[in-house]
Protein backbone atom coordinates (compact mmCIF):
# COMPACT_ATOMS: atom_id res chain seq x y z
CA UNK A 1 0.00 0.00 0.00
CA UNK A 2 1.10 3.42 -0.77
CA UNK A 3 2.47 5.85 2.01
CA UNK A 4 -0.28 7.69 3.70
CA UNK A 5 -1.23 11.35 3.28
CA UNK A 6 0.11 12.60 6.43
CA UNK A 7 -2.02 15.64 7.55
CA UNK A 8 -1.37 18.39 10.22
CA UNK A 9 -4.07 20.23 11.44
CA UNK A 10 -4.39 23.66 13.06
CA UNK A 11 -7.04 24.93 15.71
CA UNK A 12 -7.00 27.40 18.25
CA UNK A 13 -10.65 26.71 19.94
CA UNK A 14 -13.64 23.84 20.47
CA UNK A 15 -12.29 22.05 17.54
CA UNK A 16 -15.88 20.54 16.26
CA UNK A 17 -14.48 20.33 12.89
CA UNK A 18 -11.57 18.76 13.83
CA UNK A 19 -13.76 15.82 15.57
CA UNK A 20 -15.72 15.29 11.94
CA UNK A 21 -12.36 14.79 10.18
CA UNK A 22 -10.99 12.77 13.21
CA UNK A 23 -13.91 10.59 12.91
CA UNK A 24 -14.01 10.15 9.16
CA UNK A 25 -10.44 9.33 8.93
CA UNK A 26 -11.03 6.89 11.65
CA UNK A 27 -13.65 5.03 9.71
CA UNK A 28 -11.57 5.04 6.86
CA UNK A 29 -13.23 7.31 4.73
CA UNK A 30 -10.97 9.99 4.38
CA UNK A 31 -8.94 9.07 1.59
CA UNK A 32 -7.56 5.14 1.24
CA UNK A 33 -4.72 5.69 3.55
CA UNK A 34 -4.95 9.02 5.69
CA UNK A 35 -2.93 9.68 8.50
CA UNK A 36 -3.37 12.90 10.94
CA UNK A 37 -0.07 13.17 12.63
CA UNK A 38 -0.47 16.49 14.65
CA UNK A 39 -2.60 19.10 16.03
CA UNK A 40 -1.33 22.29 17.01
CA UNK A 41 -3.22 24.98 18.26
CA UNK A 42 -2.54 28.24 19.23
CA UNK A 43 -4.19 28.32 22.31
CA UNK A 44 -3.71 26.15 25.33
CA UNK A 45 -7.18 25.83 26.77
CA UNK A 46 -8.15 24.82 22.60
CA UNK A 47 -10.65 21.77 23.59
CA UNK A 48 -9.78 20.55 20.01
CA UNK A 49 -6.46 19.15 21.84
CA UNK A 50 -8.51 17.12 24.21
CA UNK A 51 -10.01 15.94 21.26
CA UNK A 52 -6.71 14.87 19.85
CA UNK A 53 -5.17 13.68 22.59
CA UNK A 54 -8.68 10.91 23.49
CA UNK A 55 -8.26 10.17 19.77
CA UNK A 56 -4.77 9.09 20.19
CA UNK A 57 -3.33 11.52 18.33
CA UNK A 58 0.40 13.98 19.06
CA UNK A 59 -0.64 17.79 20.09
CA UNK A 60 1.46 20.65 20.61
CA UNK A 61 0.83 23.91 21.76
CA UNK A 62 2.26 26.85 20.49
CA UNK A 63 1.68 30.16 21.08
CA UNK A 64 2.44 34.09 20.02
CA UNK A 65 2.64 35.47 24.30
CA UNK A 66 6.18 34.00 24.11
CA UNK A 67 7.73 35.64 21.48
CA UNK A 68 5.93 39.39 22.10
CA UNK A 69 7.43 39.11 25.60
CA UNK A 70 10.65 39.62 23.79
CA UNK A 71 9.95 42.18 21.86
CA UNK A 72 8.49 45.60 22.10
CA UNK A 73 4.87 46.45 22.16
CA UNK A 74 5.34 48.67 19.27
CA UNK A 75 4.34 47.27 15.69
CA UNK A 76 7.92 46.80 14.50
CA UNK A 77 8.53 44.19 17.61
CA UNK A 78 5.06 42.33 17.09
CA UNK A 79 5.70 41.73 13.75
CA UNK A 80 9.06 41.10 14.57
CA UNK A 81 7.47 38.72 17.45
CA UNK A 82 4.98 37.50 15.00
CA UNK A 83 7.90 36.39 12.23
CA UNK A 84 9.58 34.16 14.92
CA UNK A 85 6.80 32.94 15.84
CA UNK A 86 6.03 31.71 12.32
CA UNK A 87 9.56 30.76 11.45
CA UNK A 88 9.36 28.48 14.35
CA UNK A 89 5.63 27.21 13.81
CA UNK A 90 6.83 26.02 10.01
CA UNK A 91 9.72 24.40 11.75
CA UNK A 92 7.53 22.52 14.01
CA UNK A 93 5.14 21.54 11.26
CA UNK A 94 8.07 20.62 8.70
CA UNK A 95 9.62 18.31 11.41
CA UNK A 96 6.16 15.99 11.34
CA UNK A 97 7.02 16.01 7.07
CA UNK A 98 3.13 16.26 6.34
CA UNK A 99 1.70 16.45 3.20
CA UNK A 100 -1.60 18.80 4.08
CA UNK A 101 -1.99 21.33 6.79
CA UNK A 102 -5.51 22.19 7.43
CA UNK A 103 -6.49 25.28 9.54
CA UNK A 104 -9.80 24.47 11.27
CA UNK A 105 -10.41 27.52 13.09
CA UNK A 106 -6.85 28.72 13.53
CA UNK A 107 -7.30 32.31 14.45
CA UNK A 108 -3.64 33.32 13.35
CA UNK A 109 -2.72 35.16 10.22
CA UNK A 110 -0.04 33.25 8.56
CA UNK A 111 2.82 35.22 7.52
CA UNK A 112 5.16 34.50 4.51
CA UNK A 113 7.45 33.49 7.03
CA UNK A 114 5.43 30.56 7.41
CA UNK A 115 3.85 29.98 4.02
CA UNK A 116 7.14 30.26 2.25
CA UNK A 117 9.10 27.14 3.72
CA UNK A 118 5.43 25.03 3.60
CA UNK A 119 5.48 25.88 -0.03
CA UNK A 120 9.13 24.89 -0.36
CA UNK A 121 8.44 21.96 1.52
CA UNK A 122 5.53 21.25 -1.30
CA UNK A 123 3.27 21.36 1.58
CA UNK A 124 -0.51 22.21 0.75
CA UNK A 125 -2.22 24.56 3.33
CA UNK A 126 -6.06 24.76 3.45
CA UNK A 127 -8.52 26.62 5.43
CA UNK A 128 -12.29 26.15 6.31
CA UNK A 129 -13.83 29.49 6.72
CA UNK A 130 -17.57 29.55 7.13
CA UNK A 131 -18.36 32.73 4.53
CA UNK A 132 -18.66 32.71 0.42
CA UNK A 133 -15.40 33.75 -1.52
CA UNK A 134 -14.38 37.37 -1.33
CA UNK A 135 -17.22 37.83 1.34
CA UNK A 136 -16.53 38.10 4.99
CA UNK A 137 -13.13 37.30 4.95
CA UNK A 138 -11.45 37.27 8.73
CA UNK A 139 -13.00 37.02 11.76
CA UNK A 140 -16.38 36.96 13.24
CA UNK A 141 -17.83 35.98 9.61
CA UNK A 142 -21.08 34.22 10.60
CA UNK A 143 -22.04 36.93 13.18
CA UNK A 144 -21.31 39.26 9.95
CA UNK A 145 -22.75 37.33 7.50
CA UNK A 146 -26.17 37.15 10.00
CA UNK A 147 -26.07 41.45 10.52
CA UNK A 148 -25.47 41.80 6.90
CA UNK A 149 -28.95 39.28 6.25
CA UNK A 150 -31.04 40.95 9.03
CA UNK A 151 -29.77 44.57 7.61
CA UNK A 152 -31.34 43.50 4.26
CA UNK A 153 -27.94 43.01 2.32
CA UNK A 154 -27.14 39.84 1.87
CA UNK A 155 -30.01 36.66 1.09
CA UNK A 156 -27.32 34.19 1.27
CA UNK A 157 -23.96 32.88 2.57
CA UNK A 158 -21.96 29.92 2.67
CA UNK A 159 -18.73 27.96 3.58
CA UNK A 160 -15.80 26.76 2.20
CA UNK A 161 -12.66 25.26 1.51
CA UNK A 162 -9.82 27.01 0.09
CA UNK A 163 -6.47 26.92 -0.59
CA UNK A 164 -4.26 29.41 2.23
CA UNK A 165 -2.30 32.56 0.80
CA UNK A 166 -1.26 35.48 2.04
CA UNK A 167 -4.21 37.01 1.87
CA UNK A 168 -6.64 35.73 4.18
CA UNK A 169 -9.00 33.87 2.85
CA UNK A 170 -8.50 34.83 -0.80
CA UNK A 171 -7.17 31.23 -1.77
CA UNK A 172 -8.76 29.81 -4.36
CA UNK A 173 -11.72 28.00 -3.67
CA UNK A 174 -11.79 23.98 -3.56
CA UNK A 175 -15.40 23.48 -2.38
CA UNK A 176 -17.92 25.84 -1.40
CA UNK A 177 -20.99 25.45 -0.15
CA UNK A 178 -24.20 28.04 -0.40
CA UNK A 179 -26.71 28.38 2.80
CA UNK A 180 -29.63 30.58 1.78
CA UNK A 181 -31.34 32.42 5.15
CA UNK A 182 -34.67 31.48 6.01
CA UNK A 183 -37.47 33.71 4.76
CA UNK A 184 -39.09 36.01 7.22
CA UNK A 185 -35.83 37.22 9.19
CA UNK A 186 -36.65 35.43 12.10
CA UNK A 187 -33.51 33.02 12.47
CA UNK A 188 -31.28 34.54 15.55
CA UNK A 189 -27.92 34.21 15.18
CA UNK A 190 -27.86 30.69 17.53
CA UNK A 191 -30.09 29.13 15.01
CA UNK A 192 -28.29 30.24 12.09
CA UNK A 193 -24.70 29.33 13.67
CA UNK A 194 -26.11 25.74 14.47
CA UNK A 195 -26.94 26.08 10.28
CA UNK A 196 -23.65 26.93 9.34
CA UNK A 197 -21.58 24.79 11.53
CA UNK A 198 -23.58 21.78 10.52
CA UNK A 199 -23.25 22.50 6.90
CA UNK A 200 -19.13 23.25 7.68
CA UNK A 201 -19.13 19.89 9.28
CA UNK A 202 -20.25 18.00 5.97
CA UNK A 203 -18.27 20.45 3.65
CA UNK A 204 -15.23 20.23 5.72
CA UNK A 205 -14.62 16.04 5.50
CA UNK A 206 -15.87 16.75 1.43
CA UNK A 207 -13.22 19.25 1.10
CA UNK A 208 -10.47 17.51 2.79
CA UNK A 209 -11.30 13.92 1.57
CA UNK A 210 -10.94 16.31 -2.37
CA UNK A 211 -7.50 17.22 -1.80
CA UNK A 212 -6.15 13.85 0.31
CA UNK A 213 -7.20 12.49 -3.30
CA UNK A 214 -5.61 14.69 -5.05
CA UNK A 215 -2.41 14.28 -2.88
CA UNK A 216 -2.89 10.13 -3.32
CA UNK A 217 -2.92 10.37 -7.53
CA UNK A 218 0.17 13.19 -7.19
CA UNK A 219 2.08 10.63 -4.82
CA UNK A 220 1.17 7.43 -7.61
CA UNK A 221 1.96 9.95 -10.40
CA UNK A 222 5.29 10.30 -8.78
CA UNK A 223 5.88 6.64 -8.67
CA UNK A 224 4.96 5.63 -11.64
N1 LIG B 1 -2.23 34.17 5.47
C1 LIG B 1 -3.35 33.51 5.83
N2 LIG B 1 -3.47 33.11 7.12
C2 LIG B 1 -4.61 32.46 7.48
C3 LIG B 1 -5.66 32.24 6.56
C4 LIG B 1 -5.48 32.67 5.22
O1 LIG B 1 -6.36 32.46 4.34
N3 LIG B 1 -4.31 33.29 4.90
N4 LIG B 1 -6.86 31.64 7.00
C5 LIG B 1 -6.97 31.72 8.43
C6 LIG B 1 -8.22 31.46 9.14
N5 LIG B 1 -8.94 32.74 9.20
C7 LIG B 1 -10.10 32.77 8.46
O2 LIG B 1 -10.54 31.77 7.88
C8 LIG B 1 -8.50 33.84 9.97
C9 LIG B 1 -8.03 33.61 11.26
C10 LIG B 1 -7.61 34.70 12.03
C11 LIG B 1 -7.65 35.99 11.53
C12 LIG B 1 -7.18 37.13 12.38
O3 LIG B 1 -7.44 38.29 12.11
N6 LIG B 1 -6.44 36.79 13.44
C13 LIG B 1 -5.86 37.82 14.33
C14 LIG B 1 -6.04 37.39 15.78
C15 LIG B 1 -7.54 37.18 16.03
C16 LIG B 1 -7.76 36.49 17.38
O4 LIG B 1 -6.76 36.12 18.05
O5 LIG B 1 -8.95 36.33 17.73
C17 LIG B 1 -4.37 37.92 14.07
O6 LIG B 1 -3.77 36.93 13.57
O7 LIG B 1 -3.84 38.98 14.43
C18 LIG B 1 -8.12 36.21 10.25
C19 LIG B 1 -8.55 35.13 9.46
C20 LIG B 1 -5.79 31.11 9.12
N7 LIG B 1 -4.72 32.01 8.78
N1 LIG C 1 -11.67 32.70 9.97
C1 LIG C 1 -11.60 31.36 10.44
C2 LIG C 1 -12.86 30.97 11.14
O1 LIG C 1 -13.67 31.80 11.50
N2 LIG C 1 -13.02 29.67 11.36
C3 LIG C 1 -14.18 29.18 12.04
O2 LIG C 1 -13.86 28.85 13.39
C4 LIG C 1 -14.78 27.85 13.81
C5 LIG C 1 -14.02 26.71 14.42
O3 LIG C 1 -14.94 25.84 15.05
P1 LIG C 1 -14.39 24.46 15.67
O4 LIG C 1 -13.21 24.82 16.55
O5 LIG C 1 -15.57 23.93 16.44
O6 LIG C 1 -14.01 23.58 14.52
C6 LIG C 1 -15.54 27.39 12.58
O7 LIG C 1 -16.80 28.03 12.53
C7 LIG C 1 -14.68 27.88 11.47
O8 LIG C 1 -15.36 28.13 10.27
Amino acid sequence: MASPIRVTVLISGNGSNLQAVIDKARAGHLGNNTSLVRVLSNRKDAFGLERATRAGIPTQYHNLVKYKKQHAATPAGVQAAREEYDTELARLILADAPDLVVCLGFMHVLSPRFLEPLQAGKVRIINLHPALPGAFNGVNAIERAHAAWMEGKIDKTGVMIHDVISEVDMGQPILVREIPFQKGRDENLEAFETRVHETEWETVIEGVGMVIRELEAQKQNTRA
